[in-house]
């Protein structure tokens, strides 16, 4: 460990649930193991679950064990965890945690900083928000920070009412508002492959680009989470935060500086490019799935509307596939493509760059076709960058065929930090850059509940696609009557077709 990493106490509200034991232990450990943390870093969680110091500090150990799959003794790290039951709707509790978190800071002398993290549902965001506040428990003498996860609310009012009751608690840079897709190590690619190759730079625009395509696909259903996506659907649960978060870097303006501030400010000013739709422009735009039962690896699964929690005859869309035009310079006439769903053939994100066709080519393939060049930026769960070109095939004549040349990020054989470990990491150094600011979520939500009022209002012919198929014929349809295609394998070692 280090001397010079911030001290803090981390404050988890949520202890005992699925996040903080499925990622965020897993994440503080290897940040500990990889000396990011300091000396005099602890943690304190709190729920309401009556645990002694001694079971929390098991569970702890337990989920290392499981999710970090490392067998070394964790007692040390273990030692820097602390409980305190405590219910976020008891008001009387909170004086009880900030004197809790007092005395650890002086004996782990912490440095009196705080950095509360909200793993709970997000209800409970903005009353335990204004709770820490007025009751003292951001007077302390060092920095106090929030980190919130998604879901920001449902739509635009909800997400805005939300932020006014956490922003009267805290100012904006105080909140840490996590997409752990920004914490995975390809989106943060997309600035350097952009920003830092002189020959993507000059070709990143509507001259010489045709579209784009962002695919993020999963083979699982919604298991567990059906109560939730329910209520959800995949335009809530994906388009509005992630993908809308990778096409803003893909078409964001460079940066003035590398800093919070400039990289946002170029992020929001793409969501305020984005054409409006409207409810009579929708369905031209956008377009809804949801799986059917399927057989898959010889195993028969079940449809969407036989999950737990789901009702039967649900309306929500578990796949979507839309374009976004980014009316600026830049952009102008430029499709970028997305689409997202479960139960969908594999379990892939990845960002095409499509080029367009040279004014003329005579160095045709020897099907008397010119291969488009592709930049294929892949963000999981492989790691890398395909650059799809045309060379000379290996013969007597003059013809062409596809070849790539590939940047397999894991041959690089080093730890790659997972996202969380990053985010985490990030907060507790007061780096904002890679976290959501409240005008991205206000502009993001306000695109995207155009799409889902009528959503509501016109229901779809659901199910609509088998588990295991790439979603239904409509999202291919939403390309070819532009002249595309979608891109389809993921892996590197295939010829995209
Ligand atoms: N799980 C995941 O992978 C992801 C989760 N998220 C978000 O993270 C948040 C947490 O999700 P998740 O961990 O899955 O949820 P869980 O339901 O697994 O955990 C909820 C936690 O809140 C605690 N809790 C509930 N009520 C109270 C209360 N009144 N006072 C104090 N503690 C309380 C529970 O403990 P107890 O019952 O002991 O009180 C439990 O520790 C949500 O906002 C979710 O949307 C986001 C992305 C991924
Ligand atoms: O935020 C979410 O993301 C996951 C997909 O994340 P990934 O890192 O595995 O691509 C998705 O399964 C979940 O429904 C959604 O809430």
């Amino acid at each position: 460990m280090t001397q010079d990493t911030p001290r803090a106490i981390i404050v988890i509200f949520g202890a005992t649930g699925d996040l903080a034991n499925r990622k965020l232990y897993p994440a503080l450990y290897r940040l500990y193991r990889n000396k990011k943390l300091s000396d005099h870093f602890a943690v304190v969680g709190v729920a309401r679950r009556p645990l002694t110091q001694e079971d929390f500090r098991n569970n702890v150990k337990a989920s290392i064990e499981e999710y970090q799959g490392d067998s070394i003794d964790h007692d040390e790290f273990a030692s820097h965890f602390h409980y305190n039951p405590f219910d976020a709707q008891h008001l009387s509790e909170y004086q009880k945690l900030d004197n809790f978190i007092t005395e650890l800071d002086q004996h782990h002398q912490a440095g009196g900083n705080r950095l509360f993290y909200m793993a709970m549902a997000p209800n409970f965001f903005g009353p335990i928000a204004a709770n820490l506040k007025s009751q003292g428990l951001t007077d302390n003498k060092g920095w106090s920070r929030l980190v919130i996860e998604k879901p920001f609310g449902h739509n635009y009012e909800t997400a805005q009412a939300l932020n006014d009751q956490i922003g009267q608690a805290f100012d904006e840079d105080q909140i840490y508002r996590i997409d752990h897709y920004l914490g995975k190590q390809m989106i943060q690619n997309i600035e350097i492959v952009r920003f830092a190759n002189a020959m993507f730079e000059p070709l990143w625009n509507n001259q010489y680009i045709a579209n784009v395509q962002i695919t993020s696909s999963e083979v699982l259903g919604v298991e567990e989470r059906g109560r939730y996506y329910d209520e959800s659907g995949a335009l809530r649960d994906m388009i509005q935060n992630h993908l809308l978060q990778m096409v803003s870097l893909v078409a964001m303006e460079p940066p003035a500086k590398i800093h919070p501030d400039d990289i946002r400010y170029e992020k929001v000013k793409v969501l305020r490019s984005l054409r409006p739709l409207t409810d009579e422009t929708v369905d031209d735009y956008f377009v809804r799935g949801q799986y059917d039962k399927g057989i898959v690896d010889d195993v028969e699964l079940n449809g969407y509307r036989e999950s737990n929690g789901v009702e039967e005859d649900s309306n929500t869309e578990t796949f979507v596939a839309g374009k976004f035009m980014i009316d600026n310079f830049r952009w102008a006439g430029v499709p970028f493509y997305v689409r997202t769903g479960k139960r969908m053939k594999e379990k892939c994100t990845k960002i095409v760059v499509q080029f367009k066709d040279l004014p003329l080519n005579l160095y045709k393939d020897n099907e008397g076709t010119i291969n488009p060049n592709l930049l294929v930026i892949h963000v999981a769960p492989e790691e890398g960058i395909t650059m799809h070109l045309n060379a000379k095939k290996t013969d007597y004549g003059m013809t062409s065929k596809a070849i790539t040349m590939h940047y397999d990020k894991s041959l690089e054989n080093v730890e790659v930090p997972e996202a969380y470990e990053l985010l985490i990491n990030d907060c507790i150094n007061g780096d904002s850059t890679s976290f959501v600011h409240a005008d991205e979520v206000a502009l993001s939500w306000k695109f995207v509940d155009t799409i889902s009022k009528r959503w509501e209002k016109v229901k779809a012919n659901f199910p609509n696609y088998a588990s295991g198929m790439n979603g239904p014929d409509i999202s291919d349809t939403l390309l070819n009557k532009d002249g595309f295609h979608w891109w389809e394998t993921c892996s590197k070692d295939k010829q995209e077709k």
